[in-house]
């Protein structure tokens, strides 16, 4: 980049962009709301924010909510700008996308809880990405008999509570700088904090009577000057992320972007990343909001001929209708090469492709972001769900989406399906899905997809266990026990012991004989200890057990006897045929194992994984 366009100046500062982070109910919307007095919270999704909203405050706004702050006049940045981001969990990607744009962070601990897993979770993601923090320690008009006064500075409020009130403040406060300090965080009150860059600051804040936020708004202003003025200075090389796309009605489809460093004009030749490649076009129409008004609530819009960082801004142009939030968008400069430029553009959507399932195997994952597709992919990798994926898209579910998800039908049913976040479904898709047989998840929270989706793989596994019940054999090797044959033949009655692996009710059992024969005695029909009916007896119990060759698990189910025609010199007879020498083990095939393997994988231990394998021998099983 040429020399003259990176150039800074100390006296040409931009906006520092600031981000919200904590655990789920802290109030970071609440507080947000608070500062631009808007009440989005109430149209979120389960309360929870999942989209990168941006505010921007002028300096003019901040100077009069500061104003009974008398230190809060050395003030040189243009404004703020705060990016909204969510609480939840599994949002780590789309935070750290947050994190990674922002100057400085507000971490929101709730003073009645303490720090909780997100929080610590917080704080190990603002760490890793070196992003300066300061505390809003919010609620503290929850505190016993709190005497609101609102919008005060919380000092001054803080002097005209009660000592027990005083005191319940001091103590809860005292025990979150403990907590901070298990995470190796030194603390401090702001106004006692002599270096802000050694301790993080804690500001008590109250969302709901907004005690607290002039303090606030100062230090976020105070701390991102103080420390970060060359970060600040003004560079021109635009630097500028997709936040949106969205179709507004008489504009067509727009992007919300937040242009954190330099400058965007009407007609700038753009490049952004689509789902179909990178999109080369120029800019219409630069739009911001009017001030205070937060870029999703409806309103008219200011045309601007160029904006200077840091602001969000909605931006009109032919051909966005693919464009991907969550992207960079890059200005192509005079002597730029545009091809480099597009290859740059598209690395974004590379990196989530590589997320696809190598086997071929998996779902189909749809979000209205890559923000969000991030995150919902991120969330699917963790251990405990550990869902593959293998197909990846952004917007609406189309026809073709769900013939891209059928291809699974054949290999795996239960994968012909998509988990479709924040998106819309068209009719057209929802009744082709129905035709084929592909299942549709929606849901504008992650965990309620997985929920249902989870739901859905118990629902089918059960299913299919049911379905191969009949197929299902699960290993052991009996030996039967000295003076415990009760009835010779068909149904054979016998006490036995469990060597290995379990006996269960329907489990064929044979005796091997030394040339290779098997003596099949017919499924264990039903079994007891002590007396007592049993489904299962494990490895070391002993237990009384009759086999017969009439019996099914249809006949179990059902109460009915099935009349075995057998003729006499068929019956295999204890005595004859096999002795106390002979083990008993369950007679499993190259098909039973494979049903084992597809439906109870997880549930046999590895020692009865090995039995099997110990049987597979036996009957010369390949
Ligand atoms: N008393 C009191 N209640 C608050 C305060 N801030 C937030 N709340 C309440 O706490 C609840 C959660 O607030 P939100 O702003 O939705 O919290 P959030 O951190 O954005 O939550 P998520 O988006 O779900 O992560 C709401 O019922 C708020 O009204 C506060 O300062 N005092």
């Amino acid at each position: 980049m040429a020399e003259a366009l990176t150039k800074r100046s100390a006296d040409d500062l931009r906006s520092p962009i600031c981000c919200i982070l904590g655990h789920v109910d802290t109030g970071k919307t609440k507080l947000l709301d608070c500062i631009r007095r808007t009440n989005v919270q109430e149209g979120e999704a389960g309360g929870i924010t999942q989209q990168i909203g941006a505010t921007y405050f002028p300096m003019e706004n901040i100077r009069e909510r500061t104003k009974e702050l008398p230190e809060a006049a050395n003030m040189r940045v243009p404004g703020l700008l705060v990016i909204d981001t969510p609480g939840h969990e599994s949002f780590t990607n789309l935070r750290s996308r947050g994190s990674g744009l922002c100057d400085i962070a507000i971490l929101v601990i709730d003073i009645m809880h303490g720090l909780e897993p997100q929080t610590i979770e917080s704080i190990n993601l603002l760490r890793m990405r070196k992003t300066p923090f300061i505390v809003a320690l919010n609620k503290v008009d929850r505190l016993y008999q709190w005497k609101p006064r609102n919008n005060a500075p919380i000092r001054t409020t803080l002097q005209e509570q009660e000592r027990h009130t005083k005191s319940e403040f001091e103590t809860r406060t005292k025990q979150i700088m403990v907590q901070l300090q298990e995470q190796s965080l030194n603390s401090e009150l702001y106004w006692k904090n002599k270096d802000k860059r050694k301790a993080v600051s804690i500001i008590p804040t109250s969302a709901i009577s907004g005690e607290g936020i002039p303090d606030l708004l100062y230090l976020l202003v105070l701390l991102t000057q103080e420390m970060m003025e060359k970060k600040l200075m003004y560079v021109s090389e635009v630097e500028c992320t997709v936040l949106e796309v969205k179709v507004v009605e008489g504009l067509g489809t727009t992007i919300d972007v937040v242009l954190v460093n330099g400058v965007l004009h009407e007609g700038d030749q753009i490049v952004v990343c689509g789902m179909q490649g990178p999109i080369v076009t120029t800019i219409r129409a630069l739009l911001t909001p009017h001030p205070m008004k937060e870029l999703r609530v409806k309103g008219s819009y200011q045309h601007h001929k160029e904006l200077k960082a840091a602001q969000g801004i909605k931006i009109t142009a032919q051909g966005l209708e693919h464009a991907i939030a969550g992207t960079q968008l890059y200005v192509v400069g005079e002597d730029e090469d545009v091809e480099t430029i597009k290859e740059e553009a598209m690395k974004d959507m590379k990196s989530v492709m590589g997320r696809i399932d190598k086997s071929g195997e998996g779902v189909c994952v749809q979000a209205s972001t890559l923000g969000s597709l991030e995150a919902l992919l991120e969330f699917l990798k963790t251990p405990d769900v550990n869902i593959p994926v293998s197909g990846i898209s952004i917007g609406p579910v189309h026809k073709k989406d769900i013939m891209r998800a059928s291809v699974m039908l054949e290999r795996k049913k239960e994968y012909a399906t998509i988990l479709a976040f924040d998106v819309k479904v068209t009719p057209e898709a929802r009744e082709l899905a129905e035709e084929l047989g592909v299942k549709i998840f929606t849901a504008d929270i992650i965990y309620h997809l997985f929920d249902q989706f989870t739901a859905y793989l118990k629902n089918t596994r059960e299913e299919k266990r049911r379905d191969t019940a009949e197929e299902a054999i699960f290993p052991c090797i009996l030996k039967i026990l000295p003076n415990c044959v009760f009835n010779k033949k068909d149904p054979i009655i016998v006490g036995v012991v469990v060597l290995d692996g379990f006996a269960k009710v329907g489990t064929p059992i044979c005796v091997p004989s030394k040339d290779g024969e098997f003596i099949d005695l017919g499924r264990i029909a039903s079994l007891e200890i002590n007396h007592k009916v049993v489904d299962v007896a494990k490895k070391g119990e002993e237990v009384a057990m009759k086999a017969s060759s009439g019996f099914t698990l249809f006949s179990f189910a059902h109460s009915v006897v099935v009349p075995q025609i057998m003729g006499d010199e068929n019956q295999k007879m204890f005595g004859r045929h096999f002795d106390y020498d002979d083990l008993l083990v369950s007679h499993i095939t190259r098909r039973s194992i494979d049903v084992l393997k597809e439906n109870y994988r997880t549930e046999l231990s590895s020692e009865e994984w090995k039995l099997i394998m110990k049987l597979k021998g036996i009957f010369r099983i390949l």
